[in-house]
């Protein structure tokens, strides 16, 4: 439904019949434990972006997520009950030629409570190519053609996991002057 979305809005619908064929799923339950010492043991996930296109998270009540903004800032998300969080991850960065902005995002335990948290990811089989109608002079190629699980055993493999963009690293084309 929001991957409709995204095509109806860049105009790129005639990909979507293929793009949602080749969506593949993988639902993550995660329990976070109650930190010993919330000051110094306090860290559920590192700073990361997702290796998926989308990520939808659903959790209790307890909160924790923490969301890194365009300029910097972090950001506490206090997620209203029976709602749930849709983030988008490196593949859609990619795809959207860099539209779509992959959020670095970690998780800080600051409560003396258990977190559980249902995470769905959306990947892509086979070849990713960027759609040619997000390719233009004002936004010249910046990702080459990828494979979604290429992306993510690369970060599983690489020491650039803290790189800025995994995308890039990974599939970024490379503008020599
Ligand atoms: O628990 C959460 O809210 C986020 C989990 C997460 O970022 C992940 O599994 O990639
Ligand atoms: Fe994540």
């Amino acid at each position: 439904m929001v991957d409709k979305m995204v095509f109806e809005s860049y105009g790129t619908q005639k990909h979507y019949k293929s793009h949602v064929e080749s969506t593949t799923y993988l639902l993550r339950p995660i329990k976070y434990s109650a930190p010993d010492n919330i000051i110094s043991n306090n860290i559920g996930t590192n700073i990361h972006t997702d290796k998926s296109f989308l990520t939808i998270l659903r959790q209790t009540e307890v909160n924790g997520l923490e969301v890194q903004l365009k300029n910097g800032e972090w950001i506490s998300v206090d997620v209203p009950p029976g709602s749930f969080v849709v983030m988008s991850g490196d593949a859609y960065q990619a795809w959207s030629n860099g539209r779509i902005h992959a959020a670095r995002h970690q998780v800080i335990m600051k409560e003396d409570k258990e977190r559980y948290c249902l995470a769905l990811f959306s990947f892509n089989h086979g070849t990713t190519n960027i759609p040619k109608e997000l390719v233009d002079s004002d936004h010249p190629l910046q990702f080459n053609p990828f494979d979604n699980f290429g992306l993510v055993h690369f970060y599983l493999n690489s020491a650039t996991q803290m790189s800025e963009s995994s995308a890039k690293a990974y599939c970024g084309v490379n503008v020599e002057f």
